[in-house]
């Protein structure tokens, strides 16, 4: 398998330059050269299987020749082994047609563990294999830092540096990250909101020689190996609900587009996709980007699902290199037009194109409050502030003819306690391994917005000089 870049000037790779090479050369984004495609058998055949098992089916074709089955096999399975739920990613039924895939059992309580716990063994894998260390520098709005933290701390060939917005996540999603104590971890909240922190780690790879003398790579989801892990549980969750043999639709709560892409993925991949649903809080570029067919830049607000603050959303140019089929100087030239006049737009007919499969949806806080009140009185469930939206923008907007939907819940309700207590009167409890985080100490340098002063850091406090 080699991977392109959705900008086409740089080399093609192997899956193992890929996961290290994070975002590529030309700034653009790593996808596999053509899609391995499943048949309806080889579907049919994952229904029932541990989660591993299917983990390990829809992952092999991607690092074959770079990775042995066997070693796959241990990866796979050490990387749920520590999750909560015997199911790994439980579905629960809440209606008719709609059901919730949780995927908040993993370490620390959202689903970026289901591609962090992979990502870690990976990069230990190759690292081990070819002998070198690695700089990650990576930018979080709450979630991604404290599972990639988990995922990478006390690594002796990786020094880690996380980049959050300073008084914009919950303090929960805070103190995960900064009171874990390991050599190799430095957390820095950055004077900015995500799309500052996100643009700074852009910047620092798109400087060829600051990347190259840190080696720097990327644990957010510019990282195909990212939207790779998160591939099965599409299917995990198809499979269930009567794939290949009954259309699914998903519904997702969406920031950076890496969640719902690795949907997308699955459904080139052979699964009976037939409806996408993007949820948006305020921060809404996307849903409006669906709605009309343009993208239009707008200051981020905070909102009660600081996770989805994020107005440029990374990965939507994976979907714009397909939407543009496959012509990186077209992709590049929208993307670079669009970070310098914050506009574009696109044809009628390719924006006809993209609502076949997907339709979108915003909630802002309120309704954010009054979906999760009303779920827990419906249903006793528990939605946190990323999820609800998930599961309302799926009732709103489920076509007919899909027979079943299933929401993405991304994160556990006691990260967001002031929200959900404000929704629904309930302080939820976070699990005993997390009992104490109000206890531990926090470790963390606020910085300026300043991306000289970020590389000066990065290279003091590296340890792989
Ligand atoms: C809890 C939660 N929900 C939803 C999202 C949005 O997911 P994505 O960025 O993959 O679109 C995030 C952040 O990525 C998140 O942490
Ligand atoms: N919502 C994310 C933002 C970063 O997204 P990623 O999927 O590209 O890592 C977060 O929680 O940090």
């Amino acid at each position: 398998m080699r991977y392109i870049s959705t900008r086409g000037r740089a080399e093609s790779l192997g899956f193992d330059d890929v996961l290290l090479a994070g975002l590529a050369r030309d700034g653009g984004l790593y996808l596999p050269e053509s899609w391995p495609e499943f048949s309806a058998k080889e579907i049919r055949e994952m229904a029932g299987l541990p989660y591993s098992e299917v983990v390990f089916r829809v992952v092999k074709p991607f690092v074959a020749g770079v990775i042995p089955d066997a070693a796959l096999k241990s990866i796979v399975e050490e990387s749920y082994a520590s999750f909560r739920h015997r199911a790994v990613a439980p579905l629960k039924q809440m209606n008719e047609r709609l059901w919730v895939m949780e995927l908040f059992h993993g370490p620390t309580l959202a689903f970026k563990d289901f591609a962090l716990q992979m990502l870690g063994r990976l990069f230990d894998y190759v690292l081990r294999e070819r002998g070198e260390r690695i700089t990650i520098v990576g930018a979080t709005s709450g979630d991604t830092g404290s599972a990639a933290i988990e995922a990478c701390r006390d690594r002796d060939q990786i020094d880690i540096f996380i980049l959050h917005p300073h008084g914009r996540v919950s303090e929960v999603q805070r103190r995960q990250m900064t009171t874990v104590k390991s050599a190799n971890v430095v957390n820095v909240a950055l004077e900015g909101t995500f799309d500052d922190c996100q643009d700074h780690v852009k910047a620092m790879f798109n400087d060829q020689s600051f990347r190259d003398s840190v080696k720097l790579s990327a644990v957010n989801s510019i990282n195909w190996a990212r939207i790779m892990s998160q591939i099965a549980y599409y299917f995990a969750a198809g499979v269930a609900l009567g794939a290949p043999d009954r259309p699914i639709g998903f519904s997702v709560p969406t920031g950076n587009f890496g969640n719902v892409f690795a949907g997308y993925a699955a459904g080139r991949m052979g699964l009976p996709v037939s409806q996408l649903v993007i949820g948006s809080n305020r921060n809404d570029i996307l849903t409006r980007f669906f709605e009309t067919g343009a993208m239009t830049m707008l200051p981020v607000e905070p909102s009660l699902s600081p996770s989805m603050d994020i107005q440029i959303s990374s990965n939507f140019e994976r979907l714009l290199f397909d939407l543009l089929d496959r012509d990186g100087a077209a992709v590049e030239a929208t993307l670079t037009s669009f970070r310098e006049t914050g506009n574009f737009a696109l044809s009628p007919d390719r924006h006809q194109r993209a609502l076949r499969l997907f339709d979108a949806f915003r909630l802002d806080d309120d309704q954010t409050l009054a979906e999760i009140r009303k779920y827990h009185q419906l249903t006793g469930e528990l939605l946190d502030p990323h999820s609800v939206i998930a599961v309302a923008a799926a009732d709103a907007m489920i076509r007919d003819d899909v027979p079943a939907m299933v929401c993405m819940a991304t994160a556990h309700p006691a990260k967001f306690p002031d929200a959900v207590h404000r929704a629904s009167g309930v302080t939820p409890e976070l699990p005993e391994h997390m009992a104490d985080l109000f206890d531990r100490e926090e470790h963390c340098t606020v910085m300026a917005n300043d991306l000289s002063k970020l590389k000066e850091l990065v290279l003091s406090r590296r340890r792989n000089s």
